[in-house]
């Protein structure tokens, strides 16, 4: 990658923040509780997308390289980011963070689960790293023609923030053709539940990486979601995707 590409990249990290503040949380929190999911519509602009995209050809910013083939993942790759994040993705995070945490801890309480999660994501950061969930998780991905990402979750140890986002870098129908983000959602002793989320460049999916509450007729079920892309039919698809808990 250029030199310019890198400046590129972390002078447009200097107001992410203020670029997921003008969000329509409202919105995005509401579609969370009735859907599970909800895009977060232009949250980079194009020129983000590309500078994200483009470090991926520098090995200088991850700490590790997965190909998906080998592990019955699917088809295609991803590498991991390392420390420090770039100010783009560091200043992603907790911003983003910021807006689900309300949602999280509404979720557990609706679950019956225990565990509430603090205000603030280095606050959350270091009760994963105290746990040794101490790995960072922002991840980027490549997929060719052929490759696809089979449902699953991402969990990677005790601790679990119960939403993720995954942001899409590249422009459908220009860059790419097919690969569809693909939820489903299995609910107990009932048939399982497929959404497919359209996304243009730039914009996000917030979801739930394991389960979520549904309110039944007769109280509060969980139900149970993977995520996963479809087959790429054409040309190279990028994503950025955004876990809040760290990795053992
Ligand atoms: O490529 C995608 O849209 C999904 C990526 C993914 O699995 C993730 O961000 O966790
Ligand atoms: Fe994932």
């Amino acid at each position: 990658m250029g030199v310019a590409k890198r400046i590129a990249a972390t002078e447009s990290g200097t107001d992410v923040a203020s670029q997921v503040d003008a969000l329509d949380w409202p919105q995005i929190t509401g579609d969370l509780d009735t859907q599970g999911c909800a895009v977060l519509k232009g949250l980079l602009s194009p020129d983000q997308c590309r500078a994200i995209a483009a470090l991926y050809l520098d090995d200088a910013h991850f700490r590790s390289r997965i190909v998906m083939g080998r592990h019955g993942f699917g088809r295609g790759e991803y590498k991991y980011f390392s420390y420090p994040l770039p100010d783009l993705i560091a200043q992603l995070r907790p911003a983003l963070y910021a807006h689900l945490q309300g949602v999280a801890n509404r979720w557990n309480e609706a679950m019956g689960i225990d565990i509430r999660y603090p205000a603030a994501h280095a606050a959350f950061l270091k009760r994963c790293h105290e746990a040794g969930q101490a790995r960072p998780t922002p991840l980027l991905l490549q997929y060719e023609a052929g490759d696809y990402n089979c449902l699953h979750q991402d969990l990677y140890g005790e601790h679990v923030f119960p939403l993720q986002v995954a942001i899409l870098l590249s422009e459908p129908g220009r860059d790419f053709t097919g690969g569809e983000f693909v939820l489903t959602e299995q609910r107990p002793r009932m048939q399982s539940r497929a959404e497919v989320v359209p996304l243009a460049q730039g914009d996000a999916v917030a979801f739930a990486v394991h389960h979520r509450p549904v309110q039944g007729t007769r109280g509060t079920y969980r139900v149970n979601l993977r995520h996963g892309v479809s087959r790429i039919r054409s040309g190279q698809r990028h994503t950025l995707g955004v876990i809040f808990h760290d990795a053992k």
